[in-house]
């Protein structure tokens, strides 16, 4: 492994900056203090705050950071454009705006395709190389390091290469540190952009960066390629947030640069942190995680294909590209039909039970489950249910009361108000229990009246509390009418569990649910069952 030198490859988060150009992504002022907080725990060196000159907001982000941000780690960059066609650099309002920003570091985006010269900023090839001159000699010269974004440089290298290199000569002769190539419509494959960095490398002799969008599904690809092509600056976003497609997704490119490409990019024990601060960045952002982003999702080590499981019981190295643990990640088996005896084996590990003698117990368990998903049932999302269906095969059923019967109504009221009640009557530990609820619906009614018929033989349960109710109508099958499947949430306020029903009637398959999701808390809790209830 090579060692972290945070100066010899950058590490440069553009989140604030490129990451808010994603539709529908917006932060407040603090949320972007926060980001940047988060970016620096992880330890990446640079982080792009925003483009100051452009909008309000992102000129007090830079005044706030002033005193409201102690970065340990990263250096924070403000970006920009180079000066406008016909101007004086030092004249120009969006270069002041750089200049004042307050940061060490500014990073100025230029045109380095010539069409993009000519249509888009309407000047000609000679001018856009004096702005870029100009704009980087001038913010050099004020004493910032200064690094500079070539928008569109692969397009403009396979059209102009002459131009392009000019544009990077230009900028590196004029002071800046590192010339970024920028794939700015994602549309470049790997070979391409190993192959353009190696040549530019060799005919410029610049420090060179890169930075990728992702529209042909190649982002971290790219960035990566650059690398080994000799790059030794790369930009990037959390979770891959930004403008279309997204950025490249930098915590993908950081863990393949520790874990694959042996070098280190991060301050040491830092790479553990990697789980923790992509989930705490898209929870900034409001952006549900995506479970099957690689390295960091829930699903990134989840193995649910039971010959998958077979292996990993043996060495989990047979179906991980790497140890979950190194990002802060967990290995989890996934409960399903597709499972074999393996899965349920290392599932019981996972809570604790050596089902390791247990081969018939196992089959029999594989069983219900397999005919049970035939029948709609889901275990993947009800791990809960799951547990108490395997604690029941292997050291036998536990129930805390006896059924006798539930009811529910669900009644309009004068003024137009639905108000649902629930009866459910059971015994427990030799006492009849007659409880009746409302609730806002029926769901709830009887999730009350349960706990209400429970409450003088387990006062406990009252700490528990329905966080979530989820509904699914399956398809008929076999000619049957459609089936319900419900999930229901259920939390402690310190832990949650999952459970599932499935019926054709949605408040049996509600019913069923609660009855395990209470099941469940009870064992959770240590309860005495009764040994009477059946
Ligand atoms: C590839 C990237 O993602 S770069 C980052 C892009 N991010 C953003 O655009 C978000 C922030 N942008 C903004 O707030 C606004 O676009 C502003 C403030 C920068 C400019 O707004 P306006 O002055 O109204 O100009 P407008 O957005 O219509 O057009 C951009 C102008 O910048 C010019 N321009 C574009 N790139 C550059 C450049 N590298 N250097 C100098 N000028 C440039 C364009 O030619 C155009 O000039 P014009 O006004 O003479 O037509
Ligand atoms: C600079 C930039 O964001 C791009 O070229 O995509």
């Amino acid at each position: 492994m090579r060692p972290y030198d945070p100066d010899s490859l950058h590490i440069y988060d553009t989140t604030l900056r490129d990451g808010t150009q994603q539709e529908g992504l917006s932060l407040s002022v603090g949320d972007k203090l926060t980001v940047a907080r988060h970016l620096d725990d992880l330890g990446v060196g640079f982080i792009e705050g925003g483009w100051p000159g452009s909008n309000p907001k992102d000129a007090e982000f830079f005044d706030r950071a002033r005193s409201e941000l102690s970065l340990h780690t990263a250096q924070l960059a403000a970006f920009g454009a180079t000066r406008r066609a016909g101007r004086v650099a030092a004249d120009d309002p969006q270069v002041a705006a750089l200049r004042e920003a307050g940061t060490s570091v500014v990073c100025l985006v230029a045109k380095s395709d010539l069409r993009h010269v000519e249509r888009a900023l309407r000047t000609d090839a000679a001018e856009n190389l004096a702005m870029i001159r100009d704009t980087v000699a001038h913010l050099h010269a004020e004493g910032k390091r200064v690094f500079l974004d070539a928008e569109h440089f692969f397009d403009g290298y396979l059209a102009h290469p002459d131009y392009a290199l000019a544009v990077v000569r230009t900028a590196a002769e004029a002071g800046a540190e590192v010339v970024v190539l920028c794939d700015t419509n994602g549309g470049m494959l790997p070979g391409r952009i190993g192959t353009v960095v190696s040549d530019v490398l060799a005919a410029t002799g610049a420090r060179l960066g890169i930075h990728c969008h992702d529209d042909a599904d190649c982002a971290v690809a790219n960035s990566l390629i650059a690398v080994e092509a000799g790059v030794t600056h790369v930009q990037g976003t959390a979770n891959g947030y930004g403008e279309r497609c997204g950025n490249a997704n930098l915590f993908s490119i950081i863990a393949g640069l520790e874990t694959k490409l042996g070098q280190a990019v991060l301050p040491p024990g830092r790479l553990g942190e990697l789980v923790r601060v992509a989930h705490a960045i898209d929870e900034v952002t409001n952006s549900v995680p995506d479970p099957h982003r690689p390295y960091v999702g829930t699903s990134a080590f989840a193995h649910k294909a039971g010959l998958h499981a077979s292996a990993v019981k043996i060495d989990p190295d047979m179906y991980q590209h790497i140890d979950p643990a190194v990002v802060g990640n967990d290995m989890r088996m996934l409960v399903s039909e597709l499972a074999g005896r393996a899965t349920l084996e290392l599932k019981g590990r996972e809570i604790g039970l050596d089902l390791s003698d247990e081969r018939d117990a196992l089959g029999r368990i594989l069983e219900i489950i397999k005919s049970r998903e035939a029948a709609g049932f889901a275990y993947e999302g009800a791990e809960a249910s799951f547990e108490l269906l395997l604690r029941d095969e292997v050291s036998g059923r536990q129930r805390f009361y006896t059924l006798e019967s539930w009811r529910v109504i669900v009644e309009q009221r004068p003024g137009g108000e639905v108000v649902s009640e629930a009866t459910v009557k059971l015994t427990s530990h030799g006492s009849r229990h007659v409880a009746t609820a409302e609730g806002n619906g029926p769901v709830n009614a009887l999730d009350r009246a349960l706990r209400l018929a429970l409450e003088k033989s387990y006062p406990g349960l009252a700490d528990l509390e329905l966080v979530d109710y989820k509904v699914r109508i399956l398809d008929g099958r076999q000619g049957t009418g459609a089936v319900t499947r419900v999930l229901v949430g259920t939390g402690d306020g310190r832990s949650r569990w999952d459970t599932i029903g499935v019926d054709e009637n949605i408040i049996a398959a509600s019913w069923s649910a609660l009855e395990d999701a209470v099941t469940f808390g009870l064992r959770r809790q240590g309860e005495r069952p009764d040994p009477a209830a059946h």
